[in-house]
């Protein structure tokens, strides 16, 4: 059996716009809904909802039955442990939140990768190898795999090229809110000054050749960072669309 092609990966390489979603609801019904959206990339949450590795299973098992959609699993914290296990399950694209140094980079890359780059623990059967039936899986899984960094603090700002480049990071994702508070305005994502600090970190990615995120509800602005050349880009958060459908349902009937 040959490893699976990781689509996401292959995307971002070939500067091709990456449309996603937020799962935030730890329920694989919904991340099956979602990938059936036509969504390119669906990212299951482990830092802020309530999900943990094993929670993310049956979503993977759930995304996967799509021909579209791509799970990227965003681990709770930068931790060569949980990157293993969620690894192990068949996770092909993380993303670990919260790097602001090269140092930090450099230690989610080891965490991807087998000895001697890394200190990915070896375990030959896991869902990820299909059960040992990826007979190769060992030696050829890191070429399928796909790490995405967060910077989303002023410190990791001020780091982002020598974060970017780091061999091994195929993208980082800019995190709106962290950086908002970060730079001085909790809950003001939409600060003018928030507002430009991600389109300026969109644009010195680009200029060192590497892939952007966002995640953004604004469609305005997810049209802006598209035209500025984000190379994936999150649309809501499953929470937060049913929560305003919901509310506004019931404001619609008075
Ligand atoms: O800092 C951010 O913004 C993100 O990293 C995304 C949030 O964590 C996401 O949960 C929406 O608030």
């Amino acid at each position: 059996m040959e490893n699976p092609i990781n689509r996401f990966k292959v995307a971002l390489r070939e500067g091709r716009p990456q449309i996603g979603i937020w799962n935030a609801i730890p329920q694989p019904m919904i991340a099956e809904l979602l990938a059936g959206c036509d969504f390119d990339w669906v990212l299951v949450d482990t830092e802020h909802a309530p999900m943990e590795v094993r929670d993310v299973l049956p979503a993977l098992q759930a995304i996967a039955a799509h021909p579209v959609a791509s799970a990227v699993v965003r681990v709770a914290i930068n931790d060569w442990v949980l990157i293993k296990r969620h690894l192990d399950q068949g996770a092909q694209s993380l993303m670990v939140p919260y790097v602001q140094s090269r140092q930090e980079a450099e230690a989610a890359v080891r965490a991807m990768r087998y000895p001697p780059l890394g200190v990915r623990g070896v375990a030959g059967i896991t869902r990820a190898s299909r059960f040992g039936l990826i007979a190769d899986y060992i030696a050829c899984a890191e070429q399928e795999l796909c790490l995405i960094v967060q910077v989303e603090t002023r410190a990791g700002l001020d780091r982002l090229e020598e974060i970017a480049t780091v061999e091994g990071v195929d993208g980082v994702f800019i995190g709106p809110a962290d950086l908002a508070a970060s730079l001085g305005y909790p809950g003001q994502s939409s600060h003018p000054e928030v507002i430009a600090a991600i389109e300026g970190a969109i644009a010195r990615l680009g200029a060192v050749g590497v892939p952007s995120g966002i995640l953004t509800s604004d469609a305005a602005f997810a049209r802006r960072c598209m035209a500025l050349g984000v190379g994936f880009t999150a649309l809501g958060i499953d929470i937060a669309l049913l929560a305003h459908a919901a509310a506004a349902l019931r404001t619609g009937i008075g």
